[in-house]
């Protein structure tokens, strides 16, 4: 019986311990168990969400965080920190009509642009590339040396700021750039009546390539076109407005033809693609490297005085014709590109 007593007492007191009462929860701990159990068990998806989250933050931020606010003046009585050196910091993602991005610190010059010269290797493409390199660009050189010549380049081949790639702008190519400068054809008529079906598919196709690039890169597009687009004109001096007297199946209209359709091609990128783009109607262009056998009246009758043969006049020698030299040229391409949509230069 004793050990009976003693047996029960001991289950009672068993009992009594082990009946559990639990205390009150605490709220908070209930609302952690999940998340410890996420911690414990989802080790990897809570690595993955910690990087969206990191990556969602700094991508709001801003990148400089100086750029979207009024510049701080250290000094009232000192300008340098004040709004000059804002324009001037400003000043390529205006030219560029985008960002041109990176945490530059306050003080440096400015970041130049990216631009693609197609044609830059031939007479008026080089002295455009010398005027790009020595504003602080990076140029980049497609030709594929129809006409165009390396030693029109080759005294930038050691610059890191300049590249060269032989390229027939026929096939479509991809390149990051801002700007596109497109020279890419030959201009003599001694050189594209030489090959018309290659001139005529060098102004579509490859103005059809390079405005296609400029679309998917956001580049600003320079079209180099030419007086030829007003054919025999029936009006003189010729302005802007005036459309032509072309004829359409005449030996030059690889040319005229090629760039009339070359412009029509910039317009509906432009109408239709919002690419930004600006049309430079050529006419007789002279200066050095120009090619001796380039076949217009200029370089003829220089090569034949140096020779000291009798000048060739074709006709009548009544006809008449705008010249510009080489340099002027290029110093108003360049603000073509920054300023206007259609000049004739
Ligand atoms: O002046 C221009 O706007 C255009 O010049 C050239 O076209 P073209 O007018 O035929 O140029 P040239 O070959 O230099 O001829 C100019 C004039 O001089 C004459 N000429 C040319 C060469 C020559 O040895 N002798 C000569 O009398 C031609 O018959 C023509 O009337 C180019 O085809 C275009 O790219 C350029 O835009």
């Amino acid at each position: 019986m004793a050990s009976e007593l003693i047996f029960r007492g001991q289950n009672e007191s068993h009992q009594a311990a082990d009946s559990y009462s639990p205390k009150p929860p605490k709220p908070w701990l209930l609302t952690l168990r999940p998340i410890r159990y996420i911690l414990r068990e989802q080790r990897l998806l809570c690595v993955l969400a910690g990087i969206a989250i990191a990556t969602v933050i700094f991508a709001l931020l801003p990148s400089g965080g100086h750029r979207h606010t009024e510049p701080i003046s250290f000094d009232s009585s000192s300008s340098a920190f004040t709004h000059p050196m804002r324009h001037k910091y400003y000043e390529p993602a205006m030219v560029s009509g985008r960002s041109t991005g990176g945490k530059i610190p306050l003080g440096l010059k400015r970041k130049g642009l990216r631009i693609v010269v197609t044609g830059g290797a031939g007479f008026v493409g080089s002295h455009l590339v010398d005027r790009l390199i020595s504003r602080g660009d990076s140029v980049i050189v497609v030709d594929n040396f129809f006409t165009g010549r390396k030693e029109n380049v080759m005294h930038h081949f050691k610059n890191p700021r300049f590249e060269m790639i032989r390229h027939d702008v026929v096939e479509p190519l991809l390149l990051e750039v801002d700007q596109i400068y497109h020279l890419a054809c030959p201009a003599s008529p001694v050189h594209y009546k030489h090959n018309p079906v290659k001139t005529i598919k060098t102004n579509v196709v490859g103005t059809l390539n390079m405005l296609g690039l400029a679309k998917r890169v956001g580049a600003r597009f320079l079209l180099t076109s030419t007086s030829e687009v007003y054919g025999d004109p029936l009006q003189h001096p010729q302005v802007e407005t005036y459309w032509g007297n072309v004829n359409p199946i005449g030996v030059r209209s690889c040319y005229d033809e090629g760039k009339r359709t070359a412009e029509t091609l910039a317009m509906d990128y432009h109408r239709g693609a919002g690419v930004e783009v600006r049309i430079a109607r050529i006419f007789n262009t002279y200066g050095p490297r120009m090619c001796i056998d380039d076949g217009r009246v200029v370089s003829n009758f220089v090569a034949q005085a140096l020779r000291k043969e009798p000048m060739t006049v074709y006709g009548d020698g009544k006809q008449t014709r705008s010249f510009q030299y080489v340099s002027d040229l290029v110093s108003l391409s360049h603000t073509t590109t920054t300023l206007l949509f259609l000049y004739s230069l």
